[in-house]
């Protein structure tokens, strides 16, 4: 497996603070923001980039950050990676832009070669690129309810899908996504998830799954239902990773039933979970696969991979828009997988993984021991891994009440230690660890012991 050390890095690996953050530079910088960006666009960080790579932000005061959230799960081989930057120059030094529904381009019809190579499913597969997640989402859901001449969609509890009308009603969580923006699309419904540390039923994936099944049997349906809807690892409700067993019962109950199974890989996909995909950890093969993020290192591209049956159901015209799988995009693609190929990122995913739990394992021990076990559950895959924070009862013993402000006081803390994590959670009560696929073993461990100490300074 290739490690760090492989890798070379353009800029300091390095956590250094010359300033208070934010800075004097990031302080002018964000009172232009506030007199000319929209209120509701939110930032996580009260600095302004100048530069980016391996696993440092470094701002416009000087100061280098760790970056813990990779964009939220984004830049995994880095946010400057050079083969992908190179693939960006050339292909922009050609053309920008023709529209493929105009004037196709290889680079297209080689990204979609490539994701129906590398999606599960040994079977004959069709692609279809768009701009962002929910746009990838948005059209499954068209492919889905064409294919089958059935509207119903069903999604999860703590489910995230993105922000257009469809997919905010296809997320779970109304506060910030939602609230006051409807109404939404209808024939969209929610059923119950398997969220092992707080479902009843526990690692009981099967049990799980068929809890699920009944609701949809009994208030939807199957024969008015054109897929389920489900990331195999759930992302901004939590990191929540299914108990074995729920989602092969729900594939093989959607197959059963001609109900479409599609992935919404998003977050969980491209390496991030030490697999290309999540689900091929579960054994499923999705009839559609929803991709982006990790997919382009960087730039704006999204997926839509699935069964050629089902894909060439649509009439010609039917998929398409302006931008979708843009040139640029689609070099900046071949590359950054091209990179994680040659440099087994797969294999770094899990190899992070390994050092992300044991460090937060060594942490929740000791807090425990010292009558704080605000550590309530560890989880994840390769390197999209969660903690999730909970209140200890008055008497020190645990409960499983979630803790938001614990949570949102350390990632405070972290970041100004000068360490980016993200939070995430239906509760608002989990720390994420989404660090980019090419951090190196030392930087990740400067970052995650400062995050740990933040924990174990606000518990
Ligand atoms: C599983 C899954 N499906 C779909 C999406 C939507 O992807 P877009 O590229 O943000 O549209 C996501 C995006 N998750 C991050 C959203 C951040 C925010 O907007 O606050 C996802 O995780």
């Amino acid at each position: 497996m290739t490690t760090a050390t492989d890798i070379t890095y353009r800029l300091p690996q390095e956590r250094k603070l010359v300033t208070e953050l934010p800075g004097p530079r990031s302080m002018e910088i964000g009172a232009r923001r506030l007199a000319a960006v929209a209120a509701g666009v939110g930032s996580t960080v009260p600095v302004f980039a100048t530069d980016a790579d391996g696993g440092v932000i470094v701002d416009v005061d000087g100061n280098s950050l760790i970056d813990l959230g990779s964009g939220i799960a984004v830049t995994s081989v880095g946010a400057s990676n050079s083969a992908v930057a190179a693939a960006v120059a050339e292909q922009a030094a050609h053309f920008t832009h023709t529209c493929f529904m105009v004037t196709p381009y290889e680079g297209y019809v080689a990204v979609a070669e490539k994701l129906n190579e590398i999606t599960p499913g040994d079977f004959d597969k069709r692609t279809v690129l768009f701009n962002s997640g929910a746009e990838a989402v948005e059209n499954a859901v068209k492919i889905a309810r064409l294919s089958t001449r059935r509207n119903a969609v069903v999604t999860f509890d703590h489910a995230y899908h993105g922000r257009t009308n469809l997919t905010m009603a296809m997320t779970a969580k109304s506060m910030p996504y939602k609230r006051n923006f409807g109404p939404f699309a209808p024939e969209v419904y929610r059923m119950p998830m398997s969220y092992p540390y707080r479902d009843e039923l526990g690692s009981d994936g099967v049990a799980a799954a068929k809890r699920a099944i009944s609701m949809i049997e009994k208030q939807v349906g199957a024969e008015t239902t054109a897929a389920i809807v489900i990331e195999p690892i759930q992302g901004e409700g939590g990191f929540i990773v299914p108990a074995p067993g729920f989602l092969s019962t729900l594939a093989e109950w959607c197959t059963a039933h001609r109900v479409l199974f599609i992935a919404d890989e998003v977050q969980a996909g491209f390496a991030r979970t030490g697999t290309w995909f999540a689900c091929e950890q579960e054994g499923v093969e999705p009839d559609l696969i929803t991709m982006a993020k990790g997919i382009a290192g960087g730039m704006p591209l999204s997926a839509v991979t699935g069964r050629a049956d089902i894909m060439d159901t649509v009439h010609g015209g039917g998929l398409g828009g302006t931008y979708g799988g843009n040139p640029v995009a689609c070099a900046a693609a071949l590359a950054a997988i091209e990179q994680m190929e040659s440099l087994d990122l797969c294999g770094r995913a899990r190899h992070i993984e390994t050092i992300i739990t044991e460090t937060l394992t060594a942490t929740a021990d000791e807090l425990a021991g010292a009558g704080l076990p605000v550590i309530g559950d560890i989880r994840g895959r390769g390197a999209m891994i969660a903690v999730e924070l909970v209140t200890p009862a008055e008497d020190g013993t645990a409960t499983r009440e979630p803790n938001p402000d614990l949570t949102a006081a350390a990632a405070k803390a972290a970041l100004a230690q000068g360490v980016v994590a993200l939070t995430c959670g239906t509760y608002g009560n989990v720390l994420r660890l989404l660090p980019p696929l090419v951090i190196g073993d030392d930087l990740l461990r400067d970052g995650l012991a400062v995050l740990c100490q933040a924990i174990k300074d606000n518990a």
